[in-house]
């Protein structure tokens, strides 16, 4: 019988670089492992019923937002090496795409979200607990070009959507977070040394249980 995937918790406020370190962690251990990455943001909840008008009112920020019930079963799901039917989300359009991904059993599991060391249940499964602090400008900087190129944004709506939600609920619920981090990474995305001592434990963990 194989042994129970590692689960490493990635958690930070928004666009401080949880999906660029999840990659190069991917990278690091697909030729020997496989690696899947699970993002919370997927889990935001269906909002196919509600008109744009309304969605675009929703606080993205709040945990209410996510399906947990879902991500928490799936996560159990994966731990046992069981596959599972993955949503997807559409940022554009602020609901649940149609697409659903077939996850495959792993012996990595990369969990990254706003809210992954927030949540009990999610943190208490992470054999690996970490905490990506960026700077609040480096975040809204970032974030305002990525939301403009790539969830079809305009300049106004994301400053709107971080002067009255997003900085609030990051204060109130991201950065309490940090002190359950076994690993704060300053900067995200390009701090090579921490990334690589963090590979490093992963490698260990895993010839542990090999
Ligand atoms: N250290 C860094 N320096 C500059 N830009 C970065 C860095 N880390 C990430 N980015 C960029 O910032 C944006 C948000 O990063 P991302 O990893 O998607 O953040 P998150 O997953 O936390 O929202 C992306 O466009 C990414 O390329
Ligand atoms: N329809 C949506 C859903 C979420 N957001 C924002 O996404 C952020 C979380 O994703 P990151 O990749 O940046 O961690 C979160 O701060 C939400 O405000 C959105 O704008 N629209």
């Amino acid at each position: 019988m194989k042994n129970k995937p590692i689960l490493i918790g990635i958690a930070g406020g928004s666009a401080s670089g949880k999906s660029s370190i999840s990659k190069q962690l991917k990278e690091a251990f697909e030729y020997t492992k496989s690696v899947v990455i699970i993002r919370q943001d997927d889990y935001y909840k269906d909002q196919s019923e509600k008109t744009m008008e309304e969605r675009v009112k929703t606080n993205y920020d709040h945990p209410f937002a996510f399906d947990n019930d879902l991500l928490v079963l799936h996560i159990q799901e994966l731990l046992q090496r069981h596959a599972i039917l993955k949503p997807t989300y559409d940022f554009v359009h602020h609901t649940r795409s149609e697409l659903v991904e077939n996850v495959q059993p792993c012996d990595v599991v990369v969990l990254e979200g706003l809210f992954v060391l927030e949540d009990e249940e999610l943190r208490n499964l992470c054999d690996i607990k970490i905490f990506v602090d960026t700077d609040a400008d480096l975040r809204f900087i970032r974030r305002l070009v990525r939301d403009v190129k790539k969830r079809g944004r305009t300049l106004e709506s994301v400053v709107e959507q971080y002067t009255t939600t997003v900085r609030d609920m990051h204060n109130l619920f991201v950065e309490p977070s940090k002190r359950y981090a076994d690993l704060i990474i300053p900067e995200g995305g390009h701090n090579v040394v921490a990334i690589d001592l963090l590979i490093t434990k992963i490698s260990s963990i895993i010839d542990k249980r090999a």
